[in-house]
């Protein structure tokens, strides 16, 4: 690892605030700063974020807050008052927070708040600029900076660039609505590893950069134009021996026996959030109403502490549930109160660590029921600290955290009877029975905690980061160009093997679509009047297709990857007499396959059927095909046919047609002085493999291949073609 790590988030662990003129710094509430600052003081890294105060406030006090906060190895990124506004309180938390928790009704969409939120994500790389070094880590946080991870690629395209998502990933069909959707995608794309809390998140995303982008993607990793990373799972955890000593410290012991000097023999309830409507307080307080209402013998025996930490108070619907909550209590306080007993504690301010602590130590059941909630670190951290034969978690389903907390009271948030049984449950449940669950969970926590979590991220992201060598291969470059075109120029016999569909034209939606325009006839008519010079077609295509497109040109034309032969000004020709029986047992299997996937259809040749589905579905098609693929092999096992994948196609043909094959047949008849191979799938690899040392072979597009050199898309390969006609 080169340098110090550098960790991106928008907001910086330590908050500055402003009073009376003088600066005050204290630890930022929620999940994202409490869980990481242990693994970040570990690394000796630096975090870069926004302290939390504006450009505004701070001026004439840059240097002094630059300096305090350097001592605690943060970095500010200082934003103006109208950028807070657009891009925090605006695109952040008005369009990005409420569309991924899934409150669409809340969604702003908003062109300026978008186009502030695109300015701050560059004032945060330029930040980072000027701390990284060519080679550095980089590890962004958060729905705030989607677009980061992209920016650093183009300025530092060797960094290794990680992302963590900590709120949840929405279905596609949440997410399609973002306007800027293709914009914010592509920003997260240019990170090698990008995490989530849990596998749901990742299987959104995929389906998103899939379905949106055309990225493909096989065992978490996508497959972009130029690059491929990696996406997983990376469920957060806590610093969890803090929390589980917690209640041996002195001062969370004094404060526990304050605490119960007032609570007395009642049971607690306990309710810790930030005061936002994604964590179902509201809704949390009314079922605890009815809870009284319906088992009033509980009357006085117990209570029930809300903590709400204020956040993002200058968001409407921030403002009007702290309306809703403050008249809830004052509802329910009002109706079962009695002298000496307050059904409800209320407690509007972030807490200190002991006081937290010994909340959740006194605690006999915790609250904890959000409509929806990337990972939930209370509810962790409640079951860290609590007496395993004491506590007990009520947790909703719709939380990160449920997929690691299954021994909890697992409850739908929606469903208010399930909700009001089950805090009954919680409140009556025998001591052995919490204890056989609370150890089972703590034992999840202990392991995985907040440390492993970060380190596991940090594994796998050297880990893909090492994998992409593999990919790596030559690019075109001028002085290659320069030299193709003098080798060509001073040969005496050339020959040039050229795929068609995804080489010398772009792909369409259906293959007839994707006919020659007059500037490839033109470009290959010029290269067959050059004298000593062979030019072959060399395609999947059936021959007709090839007839009817190229039929007037002097091209060796090679059709079904190998099947028909037409040399220059020559007749159509098989190498060998091929058998057809076998199309009649897989044509049946095809038919079926495409009459249950929409957009499929079968594509016949003389001597191949194909399978194609780039119309398709992606998600139900990738399935089918997968599925088709076994069907077939098991059907082809005993004969002598080949079944292959290639760019949204499956192939059947028989096992000794290929590519290479038709290949040999020119090589073998001239010594070519210069060869040139292009293609850009599996298919045209058996042309690569066939080729001499001295050959160019060139890929087209991303990927493992044979091939010496890379060129980007078809343009790039009529570049080349120009080049040799000139
Ligand atoms: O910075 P704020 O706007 O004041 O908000 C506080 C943080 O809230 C969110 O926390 C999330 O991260 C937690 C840890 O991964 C996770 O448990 C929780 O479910 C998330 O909501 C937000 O994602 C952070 O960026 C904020 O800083
Ligand atoms: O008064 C408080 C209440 C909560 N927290 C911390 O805030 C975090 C809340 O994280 P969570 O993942 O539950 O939700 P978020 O607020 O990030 O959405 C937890 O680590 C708590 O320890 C805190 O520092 N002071």
């Amino acid at each position: 690892m080169a340098g110090r790590m550098i960790i991106v988030s928008n907001r910086l662990p330590v908050t500055v605030t402003k009073r009376e003129g003088k600066f005050f710094f204290n630890p930022s509430a929620g999940g994202l700063a409490t869980g990481l600052g242990s693994f970040y003081r570990e690394t000796g890294g630096v975090w870069l974020g926004w302290p939390g105060i504006s450009l505004e406030s701070a001026r004439g006090h840059e240097e002094d807050i630059i300096t305090k906060l350097g001592e605690l190895s943060c970095k500010p990124v200082f934003l103006s008052k109208r950028l807070i506004e657009k891009y925090y309180y605006g695109f952040s938390n008005k369009t990005l927070w409420p569309l991924f928790h899934y409150f669409l009704q809340y969604a702003v969409f908003d062109q300026k708040f978008w186009e502030s939120y695109r300015r701050a994500n560059r004032l945060f790389c330029e930040a980072v600029l000027e701390v990284a070094e060519p080679d550095s880590t980089i590890w962004v946080h958060d729905y705030q900076l989607l677009l980061l991870p992209q920016m650093l690629r183009e300025k530092l395209p060797q960094a290794t660039i990680g992302f963590f998502l900590h709120i949840p990933f929405p279905s596609y069909e949440i997410f399609r609505v973002l306007p800027w959707r293709e914009e914010i995608l592509k920003g997260l794309l240019g990170a090698d590893l990008i995490g989530f809390h849990t596998y749901d998140y990742v299987r959104h995303f995929i389906s998103s950069v899939r379905r949106i982008l055309g990225f493909e993607h096989s065992l978490g990793i996508i497959t972009t134009e130029d690059r491929v990373l990696r996406v997983d799972a990376f469920p957060m955890g806590i610093d969890y021996e803090k929390f589980a000593y917690a209640p041996e410290k002195k001062e969370v012991r004094q404060e526990i026996k304050r605490i119960k000097r007032r609570t007395g023999n009642r049971k607690v309830i306990l309710s810790v959030d930030r005061l936002d409507y994604t964590k179902g307080i509201a809704e949390r307080l009314k079922a605890y109403d009815q809870f009284l209402e319906k088992y009033p013998s509980y009357k006085e025996k117990v209570v029930l502490i809300l903590v709400a930490v204020p956040s993002r108070t200058r968001v409407e619907h921030y403002m009007l549930l702290k309306k809703e909550v403050d008249e809830l209590i004052g509802r329910i306080n009002g109706r079962h109160g009695a002298f000496g007993w307050t059904p409800v504690w209320y407690l509007y301010r972030s807490l200190p660590f002991h006081t937290l602590a010994a909340l959740y130590h006194i605690a006999d059941v915790a609250l904890v029921t959000p409509f929806r909630d990337g990972m939930n670190l209370i509810a962790k951290e409640y079951v860290a600290t609590t007496s395993a034969d004491h506590g007990m978690l009520v947790l909703s389903e719709m939380a990160g955290a449920a997929s690691e907390l299954g021994e909890a009271i697992i409850i739908n948030p929606y469903n208010f009877s399930q909700m009001i049984e089950a805090l009954r449950e919680a409140l009556e449940m025998a001591p052995e029975e919490k204890s056989l669950r609370n150890y089972l969970m703590k034992n999840r926590l202990r392991r995985y905690n907040v440390n492993r979590w970060a380190h596991e991220f940090m594994e796998k992201l050297y880990e893909i980061k090492e994998a992409q060598q593999a990919f790596v291969a030559t690019n075109i470059t001028k002085e290659l160009l320069k030299e193709i075109k003098e080798n060509f120029d001073k040969a005496a016999e050339r020959i040039e093997f050229l795929d068609y569909d995804g080489t010398l034209v772009n792909f369409a939606g259906r293959p007839e679509a994707a006919r020659p325009d007059e500037d490839l006839l033109n470009l290959l008519r010029k290269l067959t009047e050059i004298p000593k010079n062979e030019v072959v077609l060399i395609s999947g295509r059936d021959k007709d297709t090839l007839e009817a497109w190229f039929g007037n040109i002097p091209l060796n034309l090679v059709a079904e990857h190998g099947v028909w032969i037409k040399e220059a000004r020559g007749e159509w020709q098989m190498i060998e007499a091929i058998s057809l029986d076998w199309k009649e047992a897989i044509r049946p299997v095809m038919e079926n396959f495409a009459d249950i996937t929409p957009g499929a259809f079968i594509e016949e040749k003389d001597y191949a059927l194909v399978w194609h589905y780039r119309k398709a579905d992606p998600e139900l098609s990738a399935q089918r095909a997968r599925e088709l693929k076994e069907a077939l092999f098991d059907i082809t096992q005993n004969l002598d046919l080949m079944v292959l994948e290639g760019n949204k196609v499956i192939e059947v043909k028989p096992v000794n047609i290929n590519k290479g094959r038709a290949a040999k047949y020119f090589l073998e008849k001239k010594n070519f002085d210069f060869i040139l191979a292009v293609g850009d799938d599996w298919t045209d690899e058996d042309l690569f493999e066939v080729m001499p040392e001295h050959a160019y072979t060139i890929k087209v597009g991303f990927g493992v291949s044979r091939a010496r050199y890379r060129a980007k898309n078809p343009q790039e390969v009529r570049k080349i073609l120009k080049t040799l006609v000139t």
